[in-house]
């Protein structure tokens, strides 16, 4: 199906899954190669990179470790902005590889912090792979991002992990939201 509605929302296909397992096998490989006789430890942010991360790591013939992270947003009392709060970050990651799973990276809010996070425990090296990249809506350039597997344009994107309303991420595919047309003057 090339068209699909959740809710209120159209969406119409952006990526197949043929395109996304052909592009997870090849940074896969990527990633065997790079960190040859080394340990990485992969680590997911929930909810959303669940499923590549399961394809990834599947593509990995190394010796490496898989953790999961959960980033929650909420607003502080003082409305001094939105503060974020990470769950799950194990807490021997000195000295490590770490690999940061995402998948999407939009405004890169969230990978920022996490940075912060991972840093702070002085791993041997950290970089990011996230399967969709929207550069038109990065808010600073972030320099672990190593692994890309589609540049997408600033449109809302669901299926294969992401969601809409929390509905959608069972979908195989990657649909992007039909932009509704303005009605002529
Ligand atoms: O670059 P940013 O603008 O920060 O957006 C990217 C984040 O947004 C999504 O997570 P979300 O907070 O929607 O949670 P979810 O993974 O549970 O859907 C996605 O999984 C990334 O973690
Ligand atoms: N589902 C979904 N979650 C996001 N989080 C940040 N950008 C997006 C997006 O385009 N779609």
């Amino acid at each position: 199906m090339n068209t699909i509605k959740i809710e209120d929302k159209e969406f119409d296909i952006l990526l197949e899954n043929d395109n996304i397992a052909k592009r997870t096998r090849l940074i896969g490989i990527q990633i065997n190669v790079d960190y040859e006789n080394r340990c990485p430890v992969f680590i997911g942010v929930l909810n959303g990179s669940f499923l590549f991360m399961a394809d990834l790591v599947k593509e990995i013939t190394l010796p490496c470790e898989m953790a999961f992270i959960r980033v929650s947003s909420y607003k502080d009392t003082q409305s001094t902005g939105e503060i974020k709060e990470a769950f799950g970050l194990p807490g021997n990651l000195k000295d490590r590889d770490i690999i940061l799973v995402e998948d999407i990276v939009d405004t890169g809010f969230t990978l920022a912090y996490i940075l912060k996070e991972v840093y702070k425990q002085q791993p041997a090296s950290v970089k990011v792979c996230s399967l969709l990249l929207k550069p038109e809506a990065l808010k600073a350039p972030i320099e672990e991002l190593e692994y890309v597997g589609f540049e997408v344009a600033n449109e809302f994107v669901v299926g294969y992990g992401l969601d809409y309303n929390g509905l959608g991420r069972n979908l195989n595919h990657i649909y992007k939201a039909k932009t509704v047309a303005s009605p002529l003057p």
